[in-house]
């Protein structure tokens, strides 16, 4: 049987994205040049949370793009038929990008979304924020801006929840 507890909630959970919101105009002195990228579905709800912050700390409205990375996985095919979703309506020429998504486990997703945003030009940098970083990695692939690092083992899976998509915010650990 599944035994499941939450190990984050609503309140902590907001507050990490805040100190992440600060971290990342901290880094970058501020919002010049500064794009953000959630990898879809759950990356992107955190990346409008960030800039929803960062609105508020800066009052300034930074661009976010929405990345679909199906085509760009490496345990499928390629299968050009297949439209993308990604919503990216601004140039990544030159830009910071903040790269966004909930978990970060093996980072295989990160590896895809990398290929690409390459593919819509050549930012000038490239930065990482996770909510949950479980460990695990099979690339060499690490976070700048993290919510919680949670160790977990690999029979565990870490579920996040948000209130745009699920009714509710907070992380929960599910052990087989
Ligand atoms: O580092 P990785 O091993 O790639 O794992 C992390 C990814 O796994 C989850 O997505 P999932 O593929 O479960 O799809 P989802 O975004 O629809 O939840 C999560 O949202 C990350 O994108
Ligand atoms: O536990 C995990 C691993 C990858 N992605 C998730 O959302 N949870």
């Amino acid at each position: 049987m599944a035994f499941t507890k939450e190990i984050i909630d609503a309140e902590t959970m907001g507050r990490s994205l805040k100190r992440i919101s600060h971290e990342i105009l901290e880094r970058n002195k501020g919002t010049k040049d500064l794009v953000i990228i959630g990898i879809k579905s759950k990356g992107v709800y955190i990346a409008n949370r960030i800039a929803k912050n960062i609105k508020t700390i800066e009052d300034v409205e930074v661009s976010v793009g929405e990345l679909d990375i199906t085509n760009y996985r490496d345990d499928i095919e390629k299968d050009e038929s297949l439209n993308s979703t990604s919503k990216i309506e601004f140039s990544v020429e030159g830009k910071k990008v903040v790269l966004i998504d909930d978990v970060l486990y093996t980072g295989r997703t990160v590896r895809a979304a990398l290929d690409a945003i390459m593919d819509y030009g050549r930012a000038n940098e490239i930065q990482l924020a996770t909510l949950i970083d479980r460990g695990h990695r099979e690339l060499p692939i690490r976070p700048d801006y993290v919510g919680k690092n949670i160790p977990t083992s690999k029979q565990e899976q870490v579920i996040v929840k948000l209130l745009e998509k699920d009714g509710t915010d907070g992380v929960l650990i599910s052990k087989k």
